[in-house]
């Protein structure tokens, strides 16, 4: 793990202290050591979306890796409890957390290591499942309860940024990652550049207002697939799921626009072979896009 210095309120040695100490531990409530752990990181980023599919963690999973790849000390959470992807997209699926001895306290996954910053930290439910096939078949309040976990008996040590990628909508999840979060949070929403899912994009950002979290900004994926005619090799732009709609949604919300990645196969290709599209294809128009998108997003963080 990075000893890189990050201007945070705790010392790392407060968090050991905390997290290696049954007795410092117990007394400790979980709210407490919520805010421990989060006074630990400097900046948090939850990635959202009112529909499903749009691309969150593909862009989550992208975004640690720009950040930690500048040599930044980078978390990922996966707060998607029923459907956890990122150690997929990541290629970690048999990465198991390390328990801390005598304690109930665990040391996330470590995953890529792109520079002096250390390598990524990943905690997921898919990290506790049997099988990549054994369903979580849990109501909200058991899903809380392990999202709570993951950041109280985590030693995340310090981050300069920890990324959420967060399941799809506005409920159980969604409402108490914003809580969880606190101070220096701002919220990425995804969307395709359709209607039926910007519009549920606006509620996502209505909510984020109503939670009182900094909306950071909408990034409009899938926007736009461009191919080769087979028989003249002209370059086709098909617009598969429209154009335009996250910028239109940015404009009437008021909420800044980050910008738009393309479709490609590639993305989805990678995605699942779990090494994301920065890395493997770095060259490409997304990543481009995508590096574009991560300075904005930390001109306005940071
Ligand atoms: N720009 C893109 N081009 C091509 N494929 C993409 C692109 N963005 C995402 N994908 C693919 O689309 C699928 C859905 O993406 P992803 O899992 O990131 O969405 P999600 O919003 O996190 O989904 P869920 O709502 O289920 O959590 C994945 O197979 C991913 O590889």
């Amino acid at each position: 793990m990075s000893e890189k210095k990050v201007d945070v309120e705790v010392s790392k040695e407060d968090i050991d202290k905390a997290m290696g100490n049954p007795q410092k531990q117990a007394q400790l409530t979980e709210m407490e050591q919520i805010n421990l752990m989060m006074k630990g990181v400097k900046h948090k980023i939850i990635v959202c979306s009112g529909k499903g599919g749009v691309g969150k963690t593909t862009v989550a999973v992208n975004l640690a890796i720009a950040l930690a790849a500048k040599g930044l000390s980078v978390g990922i959470l996966d707060v998607d409890i029923t459907g956890p992807n990122v150690p997929k997209m990541l290629n970690l699926e048999d990465e198991r957390p390390t328990v801390i001895p005598g304690t109930n306290t665990f040391t996330p996954v470590h995953g890529p290591m792109l520079s002096s910053g250390g390598p990524i930290q990943v905690m997921s439910m898919a990290f506790l499942l049997e099988t990549p096939d054994t369903p979580v078949i849990w109501r909200g309040p058991l899903k809380m309860k392990a999202i709570r976990q993951f950041i109280a008996e985590g030693n995340w040590g310090l981050l300069d940024y920890l990324i959420l990628d967060l399941p799809p909508g506005t409920s159980d999840e969604t409402l108490d990652a914003m809580q969880l979060v606190g101070d220096n949070s701002g919220v990425v929403i995804v969307t395709t550049p359709q209607e039926v899912a910007t519009m549920d994009a606006r509620k996502t950002i209505n909510m984020s207002k109503a939670m009182k979290r900094k909306v950071v900004g909408i990034i409009e994926n899938m926007s736009g697939l461009t191919v080769k005619c087979p028989k003249c090799e002209e370059e086709i732009k098909i617009d598969l799921f429209g154009s335009g709609g996250g910028e239109k949604a940015a404009n009437e919300l008021n909420v800044p626009f980050l910008g738009k990645v393309p479709i490609e196969h590639k993305i989805m290709q990678q995605g699942d072979k779990g090494v994301p599209f920065l890395i493997s294809n770095p060259d490409s128009v997304s990543a481009e896009a995508f590096d574009d998108i991560v300075k904005k997003i930390r001109a306005d963080m940071e």
